[in-house]
């Protein structure tokens, strides 16, 4: 592809210098990746900055660069500068990868993304559609997957997903747009044809400040990067609603309202049974009762908000409602990892922030007729802030609490508990999450259930720069084999 390819869209935000007609074979943000025919785009990070790698990625070969308008440097090489380098990145990405799906939806919130983004692709699946999501779990279809790491990946990635998604004949996309991903412009370029807003309690304080500043990352993907008249699906049951309406509606975007509070998606009532709720419901005007074969009002929810994007991306009403009826879990939420003998059961759950652990918890207590355990544990390199806030909800919430390591990375283990445990002074500590997961199966007796939170369907302890392998699911049954013997 040549250089003036990468720089059409409208308004493209940057100035070249030098040969439009250079060919580029591939576009990185990482030196490292650089290799002769690559276009190298130098990013002003947080840790780092790109310019900095700029002799490195020349002499690996690179063939132009992008840099930031006030950039002072001379290069033998086609230049492009931008007062926005990010966001240039994502619309030559777009054009590198220029495929895509035709209806592309996107979810934000705190929490909830990855599981309204996986029940999406399981619901256009049941209309006989071909359908993809892309975020945490990477990008899955019907028959394909791939893992990347981060919810939102870097544009790059992002839009070869989407081409991918598009040859492999999926007509619909779901993708998470994460707060750092909004904050990055990483999916600006992105046509997003409706757009869900799950949830916002406190997360990624560290990287966004302030909570009005992770609002606002997290409002750019209705007021900025869904097209024009297209559809925002809010939840009205949250004290963000008015504010998230009027911001989308000025932008000259549609609103589309779910939950108990909902016009469009009512939730009317709810009850809930062994496998799972039924929930009885208004949508669009018309009442059906549905048997949502999950557990917990937050996964009820999510189904709602991925019934939302379907429908505001073209599904019909009736059998886009059926198909709540048979929606399956996703991997590492609420994801029962076994049961003793006694028929204490094990849940593992990917809640990391002091309100999914409040909603998992909160979940899971009809169905314990005796004590509810956590073993719990906070990121390191996280939002510090969040730590005593966890400590609390799983005191609060659950009768015995197990403090543990949940991928300290650079930091010190020991600590990060430390910082968690003003708000649960009587949680018994294990830094090993091997042993703390033994001990904690270890003790469940008859009506009791234990919840094994913060990793979910991760497969690694992060210790350092190193990954450790390591999966709760995995640990858990390991722990119940050897007390009870093979199931
Ligand atoms: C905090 C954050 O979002 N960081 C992202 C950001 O990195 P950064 O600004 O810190 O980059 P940096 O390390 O300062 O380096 C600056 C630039 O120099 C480049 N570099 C660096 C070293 C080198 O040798 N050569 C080189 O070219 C880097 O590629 C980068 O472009 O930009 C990089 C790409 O340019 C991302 O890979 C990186 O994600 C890191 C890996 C990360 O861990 N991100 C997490 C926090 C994240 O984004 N999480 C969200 C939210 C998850 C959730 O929903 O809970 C997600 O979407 O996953
Ligand atoms: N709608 C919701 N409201 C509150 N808590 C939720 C909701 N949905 C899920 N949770 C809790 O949050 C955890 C993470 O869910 P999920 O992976 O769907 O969220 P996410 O937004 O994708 O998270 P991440 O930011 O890590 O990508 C779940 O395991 C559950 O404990
Ligand atoms: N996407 C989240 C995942 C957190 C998962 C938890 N296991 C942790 O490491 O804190 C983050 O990067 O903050
Ligand atoms: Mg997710």
């Amino acid at each position: 592809m040549r250089l003036a390819d990468l720089i059409t869209a409208p308004a493209f935000p940057g100035i070249l210098t030098g040969d439009a007609g250079t060919a580029i074979s591939a576009l990185t943000a990482d030196s490292r990746a650089v290799r002769p025919g690559t276009l190298f785009a130098a990013l002003p990070g947080v840790k780092m900055d790109g310019h900095s790698y700029i002799p490195a990625a020349l002499a690996a070969g690179a063939s132009a660069l992008l840099v930031k308008a006030d950039w002072d440097g001379e290069a033998p090489v086609p230049v492009i500068r931008s007062a926005e380098p990010r966001l240039a990145l994502a619309w030559m990405a777009a054009a590198f990868h220029s495929a895509m799906p035709a209806h592309i939806a996107a979810v934000t919130g705190t929490n909830g993304k990855t599981s309204t983004a996986v029940f999406f692709r399981q619901i256009w699946g049941q209309l006989g559609q071909r359908a993809a999501s892309i975020g945490t779990l990477g990008l899955t279809g019907p028959d394909f997957e791939t893992y990347e790491g981060l919810t939102t990946p870097d544009p790059v990635t992002l839009h070869r997903y989407l081409a991918e998604a598009a040859g492999q004949g999926c007509a619909y996309t779901c993708m998470e747009a994460s707060s750092h991903g909004l904050d990055q412009f990483r999916l600006d370029a992105v046509p997003v044809e409706a757009a869900a807003f799950t949830n916002l309690t406190r997360d990624h304080l560290d990287y966004h400040k302030t909570v009005e500043a992770y609002f606002a990352a997290k409002a750019g993907l209705f007021t900025r990067v869904l097209k024009a008249g297209g559809i925002a699906v809010l939840n009205a049951d949250i004290p963000e609603f008015p504010t998230l309406k009027r911001l989308t509606e000025e932008a000259g975007r549609r609103v589309w309202s779910f939950g108990r509070n909902g016009t469009t998606l009512r939730l009317t009532d709810r009850s809930i049974h062994t496998g799972g709720q039924t929930l009885s419901l208004e949508v669009m005007g018309v009442t059906h009762t549905v048997d949502l074969p999950l557990v917990g009002e937050f996964q009820a929810m999510n189904a709602l908000t991925a019934l939302g994007l379907v429908l505001a991306t073209g599904g019909a009403p009736a059998a886009a409602v059926d198909a709540l009826n048979h929606l399956t879990g996703v991997p590492g939420r609420l994801e029962k990892a076994g049961q003793r003998r006694n028929g204490a059961s094990v849940y593992v759950d990917y809640s990391h922030t002091p309100d999914s652990l409040i909603n998992v918890l909160t979940a899971v207590r009809p169905h314990a007729s005796g004590r509810v355990i956590v073993v719990f544990g906070c990121g390191g390199d996280r939002d510090p802030g969040k730590r005593p806030l966890m400590g609390e909800a799983a005191a609060r919430y659950a009768d015995v609490q197990i403090l543990t390591d949940d991928n300290p990375r650079s930091e010190d283990p020991a600590t990060i508990r430390a910082a968690a445990r003003p708000g649960c002074p009587d949680a018994i500590e294990i830094g090993d999450r091997r042993a703390a997961i033994f001990a904690a199966v270890d003790m469940l007796q008859e009506g009791d259930v234990l919840v094994i939170a913060g990793k979910g369907h991760e497969d690694g302890q992060i210790v350092g720069t190193v990954t450790l392998p390591f999966d709760d699911r995995l640990v858990a049954r390991d722990a119940l084999n050897q007390m009870e013997g093979p199931e």
